[in-house]
């Protein structure tokens, strides 16, 4: 099995699908470490406004409490009052239905002397009370009463002074100081009011600003932290911030539920553009992954199958037209290789000329000879067919070359092998050069007679060449003795048994005088017979 990674799709698919991942991977920590941040940052500040808006509502709370303390405060008749000049006071203006109409749960006047002068509000039960000090049954105001007093007498109520109440109970406290006709001090007495933060109070106090808040008191060692964030859930988070309030050991903590819509939002968004983002990734990825397959790996899949099957044939193929015809870089190669191809094609068509013909003149060798012999002689045999060779020998070629040199003697094989080619290779025999200065000829379907006549008629083609042969004992032209011989069909023979056949025939041929036809006219007997 061809391992994974061998092929090239698989290569690009790892390769592009790693590239996906990345891009990926880096949108996911710009979004953990950039975008997240600043959501997050941007949603802490939306919590601090919310929680400024409801620290204001509150202020402007305690505004209404002061100029309403303020109101009382100086006031001619207050004044009187706390300076015992006006005792009907009490009856005219501290009962039950006023500081209902005030929505308050105390009022408090107090002497220039700091101390309580007149109590006037509602016990835990509900029930109204009024003493003139901190007596029965005003009892249950001493906790409240005993802070606004310390308060006063630190100093910090020499002007109208509001602060919200943490302890006994979650109220707004106004302090001012009465004055006639807002002289100057040192003041007749002081006023305090409290109005309670009832649920009431603080569902008014959510309608008005839209915040879902709380509040309620801490009591802690040290300042708690100013402003905190809790996300509860993906939609929701509490803000909570603390206030200083009464005693100073308390505080008023202002928790606001606040919906993460901007967050979401924001982060709906983005999600929105990573979902695009990896979605358009993912399509880029396949379409270049079915480009790649289209424009390269098919062409180059079909480039392998077709060396493969040049290599496998070994036939003279063409490489396929439609990768010949392309413009690309595919194409480029598919010509060269095609050039190639055709140049190989062309060395070998050469070699193999060169390896079954002689290179002087032009004729088949001895191993082409061989071989159409073996094949005329076995096609002969089941056709039922004579065949019959003919071997021919220059005579006293020797002293040729030593009188006229070796290269007119070249010159002399060109010429005879051209006469003998004309005569014989043109009626579709092969001739051969099968040594220096030997030749010989197959001649398929051809009787011992007929060959007989083939190689008289070539005899005199050579000497009617009349080559000079001024050296030669025998004649004054070049000319050549042929033996001849042939496998009848009553009987079989191997080539060389039939090659010795003829080459007997050429020696008689010699010994009789040369430029003359001999025929082998005996039974030829096979090699291995001996
Ligand atoms: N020029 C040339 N001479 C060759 C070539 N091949 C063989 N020869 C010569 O052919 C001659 C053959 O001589 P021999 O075999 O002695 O016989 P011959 O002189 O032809 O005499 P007979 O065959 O008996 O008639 C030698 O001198 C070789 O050098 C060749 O390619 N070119």
């Amino acid at each position: 099995m061809k391992p994974f990674l061998s092929s090239l799709s698989h290569r690009f698919f790892l390769a592009l699908g790693g590239v996906l991942c990345l891009a990926m991977l880096a949108l996911v920590l710009i979004a953990r470490y950039q975008i997240m941040p600043v959501l997050l940052e941007d949603e802490s500040q939306y919590a601090s406004t919310e929680l400024d808006r409801a620290e204001r509502a509150i202020g402007a709370e305690l505004r209404h409490m002061g100029r309403l303390v303020e109101d009382w405060a100086w006031w001619d008749d207050t004044y009187r009052f706390v300076r015992d000049e006006r005792p009907e006071y009490v009856a005219s203006n501290l009962y039950d239905s006023t500081l209902e109409t005030l929505d308050l749960s105390l009022m408090m006047f107090v002497s220039a002397e700091h101390r309580p002068y007149w109590i006037a509000g509602f016990d835990d039960d509900g029930d109204f009370t009024s003493c003139a000090g901190l007596m029965p049954p005003c009892d249950w105001a001493r906790d409240t009463v005993e802070l606004l007093l310390g308060t006063i007498e630190a100093g910090l109520a020499e002007d109208t002074h509001t602060r919200l109440l943490a302890a006994p109970e979650l109220a707004l406290v106004g302090l001012s100081p009465i004055y006639m006709n807002q002289e100057e001090a040192p003041p007749a007495g002081w006023l305090a009011m409290v109005r309670p933060i009832t649920p009431m109070w603080v569902e008014q106090l959510r309608e008005t600003t839209g915040i879902d808040m709380t509040l309620e008191t801490l009591a802690v060692d040290g300042a708690p932290p100013e402003q905190s964030l809790e996300r509860l859930s993906p939609t929701r988070m509490l803000a909570s911030r603390h206030v200083a309030a009464l005693p100073a050991t308390h505080w008023v903590r202002i928790a606001a539920d606040l919906p993460r819509q901007r967050y979401q939002s924001s982060l709906e968004t983005f999600r929105f553009a990573l979902y695009w983002t990896g979605g358009v990734l993912l399509v880029t990825l396949i379409v270049v992954l079915l480009l790649l397959e289209r424009m390269v790996l098919r062409p180059l899949r079909e480039f392998s199958r077709f060396t493969q099957h040049l290599h496998r044939e070994r036939m003279a193929a063409s490489t396929p037209e439609a990768l010949l015809k392309r413009r690309d870089e595919i194409g480029t190669l598919a010509r060269e290789f095609q050039h190639l191809l055709e140049h190989q094609q062309q060395q070998e068509a050469d070699l193999l000329d060169l390896s079954q013909h002689d290179p002087l003149t032009g004729l088949a060798n001895r191993r082409l000879f061989d071989e159409r012999l073996r094949q005329s002689l076995d096609e002969s045999l089941e056709a039922g067919a004579d065949v019959a060779v003919l071997m021919v020998d220059i005579d006293h070629f020797k002293p040729y070359n030593d009188h006229y040199g070796h290269q007119a003697g070249d010159a002399c094989l060109v010429a005879l092998a051209d006469r003998m080619e004309q005569c014989l290779g043109k009626q579709g025999f092969l001739v051969a050069r099968t040594g220096g200065e030997e030749f010989s000829v197959v001649l398929p379907d051809t009787p011992l007679d007929e060959a007989h006549r083939h190689a008289e008629a070539l005899r005199l083609a050579v000497a009617d060449l009349a080559l000079p042969h001024a050296t030669s004992p025998s004649d004054s032209v070049v000319t050549v003795s042929i033996g001849a011989a042939a496998r009848g069909t009553s009987h079989s023979c191997d080539p060389a048994a039939l090659m010795r056949a003829a080459d007997q025939a050429l020696y008689r041929a010699k010994e009789s005088g040369r430029n003359r036809v001999e025929l082998h006219r005996r039974a030829i007997a096979d090699s291995a017979q001996g």
